[in-house]
């Protein structure tokens, strides 16, 4: 099998050997696309590797039909419509540690650069103009850096400040008192930090709830004289804010990598003496760029080729160990949801997911997305996938619900998936038996062992002598030979099932014939 590979944006040449190193995957480098030429080819591709220069929005995305994976070299995943991505079923995966110490060592170096005034000073000094007096510095030492995000980055940015002598104080949503304590620094509101800090810096993601985190109001509660870094995102801080706070010498000077719109060329805030800049140079180093694409084409490399992925984002991560072990139950897991949704034609308003035994102690996501994969590819088709089936769950208004019990129920594991409708619940169970594979073990109350695989005819008659020779002199007149049978009954003389694989597909006039027979009550087919 071969795979289209399109790499979008520079990537370094060593960093994507674990895609030239993989069989069938063939790489087309092209930089530099329009939104309308990328729109008009991405459906050539099985996966597509972007820096932050590719704009991968939603109308690229809903042009991209082959697509199954997105890859992105770094950190942010802002260029991305992840909805978009989600609801058709791509994954997006990142390479989150990479270059988080370029991106703490270029923001250290804007910090030093612009308390220092070195750009503006060497640019004098490269127009022949020797002026001591105008580009005179403050130290760092003693001052307090104000970090507004403690992720990985902010977290390096501020031990390193801490080597420069500076007092430090932060604010996360997750930084606690114990985690403030041991990195030795202070912690506060935002309120706090832009009310104490000499110097500011940023290292939230650009989402809704951070674009212009530090705007005109943040800017009047902040000391006079602060100076501010961002080398997270553009739109972190408003520019126009920052533009008016540095013209009325609130803020004395801007240390910037990123902006609202990049390439920022002739931008207002480049005219401002005040300002330094670089073009979004934060993981601009060889280290950085070698490791962010070996990271994200191993991943890619391993999706394609059905593999796990280490850095996923709109899917919850789950480590290896954990994957090894729940990895088994992936396809019972999408039989049984499947089985399920073949029994129910009702509209279903809730499904409970109970794990039994040892999966209970195990993140059991993947396999609540395999069911629900299951179910719903029943109607809505192959494009349903374990990326967005939580999506279109959701969207339809299913409620979903895991439960977890360690308690075996006589298996090692059991899964039991339920689904509630209008006129009650339905029920499955299945485990995986040692060496023999996986088996449904329950249906409603009946107690079963069927292979879920290949087609399956469900019964419900009323237990009585007959019903079941009815149904197999039917079948073989209709030459459709049964595999297996499994029956079960709640009470003598009241309700039993049948449940039957058989060789071939049943066609809609045989189930109506096999309804027809005495003591039949409803018949299913199901294929698996
Ligand atoms: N300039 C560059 O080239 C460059 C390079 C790498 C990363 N980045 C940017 O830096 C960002 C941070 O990277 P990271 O690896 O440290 O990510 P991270 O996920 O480790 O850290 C982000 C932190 O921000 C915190 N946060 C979220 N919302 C917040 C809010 N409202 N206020 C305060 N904190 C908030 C999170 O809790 C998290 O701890 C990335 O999202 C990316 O946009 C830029
Ligand atoms: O691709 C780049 O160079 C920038 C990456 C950086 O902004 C990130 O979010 O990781």
């Amino acid at each position: 099998m071969t795979f289209n590979i399109l790499i979008s944006d520079p990537l370094s040449e060593d960093g994507i050997y674990p895609l030239r190193q993989a069989e069938g995957m063939n790489i087309v480098i092209e930089t530099g696309w329009s939104p309308e030429d990328l729109a008009n080819r991405i459906s050539e591709f099985d996966a597509l590797l972007v820096r932050s220069q590719t704009q991968v929005t939603a109308e690229i995305i809903a042009k991209a039909t082959n697509l199954k994976i997105i890859g992105r070299a770094g950190v942010g995943v802002d260029n991305i419509d992840l909805t978009a991505a989600t609801e058709h079923g791509i994954i997006v995966v990142n390479a989150p540690d990479g270059n988080t110490n370029s991106a703490a060592e270029h923001t250290m170096a804007m910090l030093m650069s612009l308390a220092r005034k070195i750009p503006q000073a060497f640019h004098a000094l490269k127009n022949n103009e020797w002026d001591r007096k105008k580009y005179v510095g403050v130290e760092l030492k003693n001052k307090t850096l104000g970090v507004i995000g403690l992720g990985r980055i902010g977290a390096e940015v501020a031990a390193r400040a801490q080597g420069q002598r500076m007092n430090v104080i932060a604010y996360d949503p997750f930084l606690t008192a114990e985690k403030a304590l041991k990195m030795g620094i202070d912690f506060g509101s935002v309120e706090d930090v832009l009310r104490k800090a000499d110097f500011i810096t940023v290292h939230t993601p650009l989402m809704k709830e951070t674009k212009h985190l530090i705007n005109a109001e943040a800017f009047r509660l902040m000391k006079d004289g602060v100076q501010i870094i961002n080398c997270a995102r553009g739109g972190i801080i408003d520019e126009e804010a920052l533009y008016d706070a540095i013209v009325s010498k609130k803020v004395d000077g801007a240390a910037l990598d990123v902006f609202e719109q990049e390439p920022a060329v002739n931008h207002k805030l480049l005219t401002l003496a005040e300002v330094i800049a670089t073009p979004h140079l934060g993981a601009s180093t060889i280290e950085a760029q070698e490791s962010v694409a070996i990271d994200v084409s191993q991943d890619v490399v391993n999706f394609l080729n059905g593999g796990v992925v280490r850095n996923p984002v709109n899917l919850p991560s789950v480590s290896k160990e954990v994957m090894l072990k729940i990895e088994p139950y992936f396809n019972l897991s999408e039989k049984l949801g499947a089985f399920l949704m073949g029994l129910t034609d009702e509209v279903i308003r809730e499904v409970n997911i109970y794990y039994s035994g040892d999966l209970a102690g195990f993140e059991v996501s993947p396999l609540t997305r395999n069911t629900l994969k299951g179910m719903l590819k029943r109607h809505l088709g192959e494009h349903v996938n374990e990326v967005n089936a939580k999506f279109f769950a959701d969207r339809i208004g299913i409620q979903v619900n895991e439960h977890k019990s360690t308690a075996s129920k006589g298996f090692t594991n059991l899964l039991t998936v339920e689904v509630t409708t209008e006129s009650g619940t339905r029920r499955v169970a299945g485990t995986l038996l040692n060496g023999l594979g996986a088996r449904i073990v329950k249906v409603d109350n009946y107690i079963v062992d069927v292979v879920p695989e290949g087609h399956i005819v469900f019964i419900k008659h009323k237990d009585q002598p007959g019903a079941i020779g009815r149904v197999g002199t039917l079948l073989a007149k209709e030459n459709i030979n049964i595999a297996t049978m499994q029956v079960g009954r709640s009470t003598l003389g009241g309700d039993a099932i049948m449940m039957l694989t058989i060789d071939k597909h049943i066609e809609p006039n045989e189930i109506e014939r096999l309804k027809e027979l005495e003591d039949i009550y409803d018949v299913t087919a199901i294929g698996l």
